[in-house]
C-alpha cells in the first residue's frame, strides 16, 4: 500500500509488483489487507479484554478482515478510488514471500468481540484522502 500510494502521488514511476506466477486467481501474492483504524479498534479492544480478565497470562489475537486480496486486486482497487492510473511492472517473486497470507479472525471476533468493519474500497479511499493531501507524509517534501 504504501508504494501504491507513492506512486498514485507521482514519487514513484511504477509499482514493481513481486510475482505474477503464484498460484493465484491473478498470479500476484494475497495478503490480508486491514484499515489502520480496524487495527486500532483491535488494539483497544485487546487493551480491554487484558485490563477486565484476572490472570489472563499471555495469549495471541489475529487481528486481520479474515480475507485476501492479490497485489493486483489492490492495484485496480487503488486506481478506483484515486482516479489515477498506476502503472505495474512485473518482476520475479521476492525470495521467502509466501503465496497467500490472511488471517483466522474467529478467536478475536469471540474472546475480544472484535471484527474488522472496513473492506478494500474503505481502505484505498481513506488512504488517497490522506495521500493526496500529504504526498511526501507528515515531515513535507525533503
Ligand atoms: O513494492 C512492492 C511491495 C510489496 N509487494 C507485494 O505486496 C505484498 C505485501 O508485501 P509487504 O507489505 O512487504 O508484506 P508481507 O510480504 O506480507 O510481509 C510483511 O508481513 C510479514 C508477516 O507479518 C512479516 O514477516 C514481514 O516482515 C512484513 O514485511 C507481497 O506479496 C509483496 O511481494 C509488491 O508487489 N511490491
Amino acid at each position: 500500500m504504501p508504494y501504491i500510494q507513492q506512486v498514485a502521488v507521482g514519487r514513484l514511476p511504477e509499482l514493481n509488483v513481486y510475482g505474477h506466477d503464484y498460484p493465484t486467481r491473478d498470479g500476484s501474492a494475497i495478503r490480508d489487507y486491514i484499515h489502520v483504524m480496524d487495527l486500532a479498534d483491535g488494539h483497544i479492544a485487546a487493551l480491554r479484554k487484558l485490563f477486565t480478565t484476572e490472570n489472563i497470562g499471555c495469549t495471541a489475537y489475529n487481528l486481520g478482515t479474515g480475507r485476501g486480496t492479490s497485489v493486483l486486486e489492490m492495484v485496480t482497487a487503488f486506481e478506483k478510488a484515486s482516479g489515477k492510473k498506476i502503472p505495474v511492472k512485473l518482476c520475479p517473486r521476492r525470495p521467502g514471500d509466501a503465496t497467500e497470507v490472511y488471517a483466522s479472525t474467529e478467536k478475536a471476533e469471540k474472546e475480544l468481540s472484535w471484527k474488522a468493519k472496513y473492506g478494500v474500497e474503505e481502505m484505498c479511499r481513506d488512504q488517497w484522502n490522506w495521500a493526496k493531501n500529504n504526498p511526501w507524509g507528515y515531515s513535507g517534501k525533503p
